[in-house]
């Protein structure tokens, strides 16, 4: 990386809460850039590998000002926020307020005066960011809910800029975004993009009634389809459109990854590291009350007390990614999950014979893929999520078409991935049994369903989300 990043200069410029990377601070003071977390990041770096263009965003740590900086075809211009804004932006109003309200209210979203004003000062650094480094004429892609003033605060700075916007998260009925005191404002700052994406046509369809009924806006209302049949919003002096664009993963890439002679090599010698058992069973996840990782080990922990699963030649492994560690629910759920897991093994483990690998750290990419080349079940059981591009990374990995995938239907990614077996997290039953059907399957109908998640993923994969969403903003 180097320091020659000019501004107004971008034609196509990325606006997001968090930069591609993260600048950590090492024990000796010295300072690095490592990957950041999370889905976001993972779909849209490849569609900067080959579009070139600029990302705005935060580098991830509170009171530090970076330069500009050039990383190969990429231009990152960092915002730089305090750690007052961290908290009441950042962990306050987008991960204690809106991530909760947008996630089914899970727990109680907390309306916090002073949070909101400082989410509208620091989308308005954000927006700043974006004028100063678009081009004239250029296309901004505006990312997730952190950012939802920004479209409007930057056309009212750039008029003329060509904005998206995309919601990464889920978009609620509007019986729940109406408890929002600030609801109105939300939708206005959305509704100064051009196109603003969802992941399903459910979000899509949830907005333009919103828009209708909260702002008495003028919107279509038949049904938007997936990369068709837009919705629209006409305001006086333009017309802003809404559809719906499953984001995905970098299939091609991953299967490169996961054919590595020394990924296969590994994903062989961690099922030897894991004492050779009859089946692994796999979870990964941030570490996020909506990721039902509580609701998977309660099934197993059952499982193995009914005496469904022996614990001799059964192993799971959960990685956890620490994520938003000073948010309340999230001290709580690390909390939860690491007794669980002690509970699981305690009752259940020998010496030198966990039930439970449990870690809390995020692994190498190229060790996450050899783990997924190593499951027999992969355990995604969220009971809300925007879309769960692990899921879809499982169904790309296996290209031996070996594995099955436990999903659940409020992940996004249930709505395509139709092979998987789909549960219900809340039927604690149901999940149980679902599980072991997946572990006992018959190996050719194992297959054929991986075929048809393999062969999805593969057909739509996150150069498809981008072109759709890329081509609808601006059409030839
Ligand atoms: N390299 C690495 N990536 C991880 C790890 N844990 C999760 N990820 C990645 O983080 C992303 C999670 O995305 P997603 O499932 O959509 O959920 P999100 O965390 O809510 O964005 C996926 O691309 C995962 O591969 C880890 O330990 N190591
Ligand atoms: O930036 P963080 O607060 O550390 O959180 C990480 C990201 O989490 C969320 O990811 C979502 O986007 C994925 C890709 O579209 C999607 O598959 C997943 O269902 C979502 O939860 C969040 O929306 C991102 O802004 C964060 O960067």
């Amino acid at each position: 990386m180097n320091d020659e990043a000019p501004h107004g200069t971008s034609d196509f410029v990325v606006v997001a809460n968090r930069l591609p990377v993260d600048l950590e601070t090492l024990d000796d003071g010295t300072t690095r850039w490592k990957r950041s977390p999370g889905g976001l990041v993972t779909a849209l770096e490849p569609i900067l590998d080959r579009h070139s263009g600029s990302w705005v965003g935060w580098p991830g740590v509170p009171d530090t000002k970076v330069e500009p900086i050039v990383s190969g075809k990429l231009h990152l211009y960092p915002v730089e926020l305090s750690s007052g804004e961290v908290t009441h932006y950042y962990e306050g109003f987008s991960n204690a307020t809106l991530w909760p309200l947008y996630h089914d209210v899970l727990v109680a979203p907390v309306f916090d005066r002073g949070w909101w004003h400082t989410y509208v000062d620091v989308n308005r650094h954000f927006a700043e960011e974006a004028a100063r480094t678009a081009a004239e004429g250029a296309t901004v892609w505006v990312q997730d809910y952190q950012l939802q003033l920004v479209p409007r605060l930057l056309r009212e700075m750039r008029p003329d800029l060509t904005i998206g916007f995309f919601l990464h998260i889920p978009f609620p009925p509007v019986e729940l975004f109406m408890q929002l005191p600030w609801r109105k404002e939300i939708v206005q700052g959305l509704l100064g993009a051009d196109l603003i994406g969802f992941h399903l046509p459910g979000g899509a369809n949830n907005f333009l009634f919103l828009a209708s009924r909260l702002l008495g806006l003028d919107t279509t209302t038949a049904g938007v389809g997936v990369r068709s049949a837009l919705g629209e919003v006409r305001l006086e002096d333009r017309v802003v459109r809404v559809g719906a664009f499953p984001i995905s993963v970098d299939a091609r890439q991953l299967i490169d990854e996961a054919t590595a002679p020394a990924v296969v090599a590994r994903a062989a010698e961690i099922r030897r590291e894991l004492g050779n058992p009859r089946r692994v069973l796999l979870g990964v996840d941030r570490l996020d009350y909506t990721k039902g990782i509580d609701l998977r080990l309660e099934a197993l922990g059952e499982l193995l007390d009914e005496g469904r699963l022996d614990p001799s030649d059964t192993v799971m492994v959960q990685l956890a990614t620490p994520s938003r560690e000073r948010v309340e629910h999230y001290v709580k759920m690390r909390s939860a999950i690491e007794e669980q897991v002690s509970h699981i093994n305690g009752d259940h483990g020998q010496i030198g014979k966990p039930v439970v690998h449990y870690l809390y750290q995020p692994v190498d990419r190229r060790e996450l893929i050899a783990l997924y080349l190593a499951a027999d079940v992969m355990l995604v059981t969220p009971m809300r999520d925007g879309m769960n591009l692990v899921a879809k990374e499982y169904a790309a990995c296996r290209t031996d078409f070996g594995g099955a995938l436990v999903l659940s239907e409020f992940a996004g990614a249930a709505a395509e991935l139709r092979g998987a077996y789909l549960v219900n997290p809340h039927d604690l039953d149901g999940m149980k049994n679902t599980i072991i059907e997946a572990l006992e399957q018959d190996p050719d109908q194992g297959r054929r369903r991986m075929t048809r998640l393999h062969e999805q993923v593969v057909e739509h994969d996150v150069h498809r989300w981008a072109e759709s969403f890329l081509g609808a903003l601006s059409p030839p």
